[in-house]
Order: C-alpha cells, then structure tokens, then sequence
C-alpha cells in the first residue's frame, strides 16, 4: 500500500552525524542528550521552511528603500513536546522558534500491550485553526503515541495541514498508520528503520529515548 503523508529524511551531515551518535549504544547519556539537542535544531530547521507564516514589510536600509520579508507575528506557533523522550528535542526546536508557545503532553507506552495512556496535557481549550504546531517526538514505533496526540490536538480545532512531525527514527507501521488517518501531515525525521521488535521497539533505532535522555 502506498504511503499517504510526507516524510523528508534530511540528507544532511550534521542530521547524520547526530544520529549516528544517538545511535551508539557506547554513547553515554550526557552525549545522548546533546545529539538529540543538535538533532532537535536541524529537523526544526528542515520542519519550518514554507511553513513559517511571513509577510511583507519593506525596509530602509542605510542606502535605499528595500522590499523585506519577516515572520508573521499574528500566526500561533505551537511546539508540543510529547514527554518524556520528545523534551530531548525540545532546546534545539525552541532555539529556532523563541516566540512559540509550547504546550506539553505526556504519554506512557504499555510495556505489554504497546497502548498509550495520557498523563498530562498542558493543551489549550481551543486552537486557532491556523495555528502552525510542531511535534517535537523523537520514536514513531507503532505511532499510537502520536495518533493519540493528533486526536487530542484536532478535538481542540488543529488543523493536520498546519501540522510538522520532527522525529529521529521513524518505522514504517507508524508511517502507515499516521498517513492512512492524517494524510495531510509532514514529518522530517531523520531516518526510517526496518521495523519492530517483538517488545514493540525500532530496529536498528537507538533503544528507549526517554530512559537514554533521562538516565533511567
Ligand atoms: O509509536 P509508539 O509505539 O506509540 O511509541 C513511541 C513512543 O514510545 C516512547 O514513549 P514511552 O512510552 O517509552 O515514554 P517515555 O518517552 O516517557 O520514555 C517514545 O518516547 C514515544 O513517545
Ligand atoms: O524503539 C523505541 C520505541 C519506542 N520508544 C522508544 O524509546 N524506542
Ligand atoms: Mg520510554
């Protein structure tokens, strides 16, 4: 079946080289966390090209008048950190996107039957439907994590078209799941694996996120 949504794997030295180093089980957790740092600014930098509201305001520059173009500080920006593992993410995204509002979610995976459970959610009420949200979650395994957070996102007005996934390892059953029911999503991730183990975790991927992140 073909795949619905977007997905760029940023072919990019310094996503790979990141990666290869999230990747390194040798890697101990203090390194871990700054890959996941330089991972998290890169893909926000792939995420928010032509995304970004802008508008148009000329300038004048020491010389002449010049036609210039500046971010449109009336669109929402919204990053959603999904705790714990997408905190890892969160400084580089939010390096990038300093004015954006950032609303955390918290969900945990069960060990035994892979289904998520909502902890926390720091949401609004109600978003405005072109508010421009980026997902900071670094594993998309079976996706249930991130179709749980899409529905709660779109009860509240989201619009999946104004959505952006950053993600550093993604599997094919979450992609297939995430496209059949939100075609209009785009995910910058950088890079796809193989599958899933029998515990339900990426393979080759780099083990479990929120553990190596937080030293668990
Ligand atoms: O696509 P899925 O199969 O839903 O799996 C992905 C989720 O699993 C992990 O979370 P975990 O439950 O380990 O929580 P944590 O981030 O607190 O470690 C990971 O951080 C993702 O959020
Ligand atoms: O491989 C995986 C799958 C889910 N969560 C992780 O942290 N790692
Ligand atoms: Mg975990």
């Amino acid at each position: 079946m073909a795949l619905k949504l977007r997905v760029y794997v940023p072919n990019h030295p310094l996503v790979q080289h990141w990666l290869g180093v999230a990747r390194d089980e040798a890697t101990p957790s203090v390194l871990f966390r700054s890959a996941m740092t330089e991972l998290g600014r890169w893909l926000t930098y792939e995420a928010i090209r032509d995304w970004l509201p802008m508008m148009e305001n000329g300038v004048q520059t020491p010389l002449a008048p010049c036609p210039a173009n500046f971010i449109n500080p009336d669109v929402p920006v919204a990053v959603i950190p999904v705790l714990r593992a997408g905190l890892s993410l969160l400084d580089g995204a939010q390096t990038l996107l300093p004015l954006a509002s950032i609303y955390h979610i918290g969900l945990a995976r069960d060990e035994e039957t892979l289904e998520p459970t909502c902890y926390l959610n720091r949401f609004p009420d109600s978003f405005q439907p072109d508010t421009r949200i980026l997902i900071p979650e670094p594993m998309l395994a079976t996706g249930g994590t991130m179709l749980t957070v899409m529905e709660e996102l779109t009860k509240r007005g989201a619009s999946p078209e104004w959505v952006r996934i950053i993600s550093v390892v993604a599997a094919p059953n979450a992609l297939q799941r995430l496209g059949d029911r939100y075609p209009e999503v785009v995910i910058y991730s950088a890079a796809i694996d193989e599958g899933l183990n029998d515990q339900g975790f990426i393979v080759p991927g780099l083990g479990d996120a929120g553990d190596r992140t937080f030293g668990t």
